[in-house]
């Protein structure tokens, strides 16, 4: 935990309030309604905004207390903004370029090829910003940013602003930036598709005050928090691939010592990953079926059963191992299971991404 921050913005009728001690790697997603304070949040980060007695520590570096504060140009981060802002005049090279020159060649950490090669640049280099699309421009912004070699990375929406295949086109190089660069991310998204996708961390926002902050499974499975009460509760699974190929287009992972099947992958044996299980594709059974469709059957444990979304709902909370799983269920069916806590289940689960 070593970003400790402590602000209290006032905006008139609106006050950010927060005090967080964040992690240091990894991506920490800030999430929550339009006008919950994320940007003016990740703004006192950035030193955009001076809130008189904010204090923020970063790695034991001091960038703002009641004597010191350091100027945003001074400080060690990459800040990527919903629309990218790219110089018109230079070409995609001279864009990224821009970003190197800022760091004096001795501390520099990121190598252009290595970010050229990250980002999939390499077709875009001679085109003006203006020839090339909105994703790819996008990518260009987060290179430029890398290119800075941060500490720190800010990144407000980026894909805002994308359609639906822009978004597709740069998510997995935002994964793989999660994945193989040993950089903190703190990336604000309206999306919680995106959020599951990405962080490993969550803090929820809500009219300026940190409602919660966690890792993000538990806060997703959370029995008080709202994520569970969506028509897309979900829960993001840690696995492992125990097996890259089992036929019939299959990867074997391993969950708690369990197998689980999903669609075939190529990501070599032993890696972890993360598998994104929706509430409404997991269904329950009091012994092990035989004869079904379903190709996953894991041994749960009931940890509770909440009113669903609709009056004739039911969420079923499961514990798998440590981790949770949720299960949306008619109230009928519960009471027809007569489900209660403790009590032995068999999972059965329909759809599994990877995430
Ligand atoms: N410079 C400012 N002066 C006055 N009020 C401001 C200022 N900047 C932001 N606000 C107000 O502060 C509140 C929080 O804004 P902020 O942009 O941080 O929210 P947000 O959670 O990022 O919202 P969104 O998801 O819509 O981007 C809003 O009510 C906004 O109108």
């Amino acid at each position: 935990m070593t970003l400790q921050l402590d602000f209290t913005v006032n905006h008139g009728s609106f006050i950010l309030d927060t005090r967080l001690e964040l992690p240091d790697k990894g991506v920490t997603a800030l999430f929550g309604r339009s006008g919950s304070g994320k940007t003016t949040l990740l703004r006192c980060i950035a030193g955009l905004e001076h809130p008189r007695g904010g204090r923020l520590v970063f790695q034991g570096e001091t960038w703002q207390d009641e004597r010191t504060f350091l100027p945003t140009y001074k400080r060690p981060l990459g800040y990527v903004f919903q629309e990218a802002s790219l110089f018109p005049h230079l070409k995609v090279l001279q864009n990224l370029e821009y970003g190197l020159k800022r760091v004096p060649p001795g501390k520099r950490r990121v190598r252009m090829d290595q970010v050229i090669q990250l980002l999939g640049l390499e077709g875009l280099l001679a085109r003006y910003p203006d020839q090339i699309s909105g994703g790819q421009r996008q990518r260009v912004s987060l290179g430029r940013a890398l290119l800075t070699s941060p500490d720190l990375l800010l990144m407000d929406e980026p894909l805002a602003s994308l359609d639906a295949t822009s978004k597709d086109e740069i998510l997995p190089f935002l994964e793989r930036l999660r994945d193989e660069q040993a950089l903190p991310i703190i990336y604000i998204s309206h999306s919680i598709d995106e959020v599951i996708r990405l962080a490993d961390h969550l803090v929820l926002l809500d009219d300026g005050k940190v409602v919660a902050q966690g890792g993000l499974q538990a806060l997703l499975t959370a029995r008080e928090l709202p994520f569970i009460r969506t028509e897309s509760a979900s829960t993001a699974l840690h696995a492992q691939v125990s097996h890259p190929d089992v036929g019939d287009e299959l990867t074997e992972l391993a969950v708690e010592g369990q197998p689980l099947l999903i669609a075939k992958c190529s990501v070599p044996t032993g890696q972890p990953v993360r598998v994104k299980i929706m509430a409404r594709d997991v269904g329950l059974a009091l012994t092990p079926p035989t004869d079904t469709s379903f190709l996953n059957c894991l041994r749960v444990t009931l940890l509770d059963s909440l009113p669903g979304t609709l009056p004739s709902q039911a969420l079923v909370r499961l514990k798998l191992g440590e981790q949770i799983l949720l299960s949306r269920v008619s109230r009928r069916s519960a009471g027809r299971l007569g489900l209660q806590a403790g009590q032995r289940l068999y999972a059965l689960i329909k759809g599994v991404a990877l995430s």
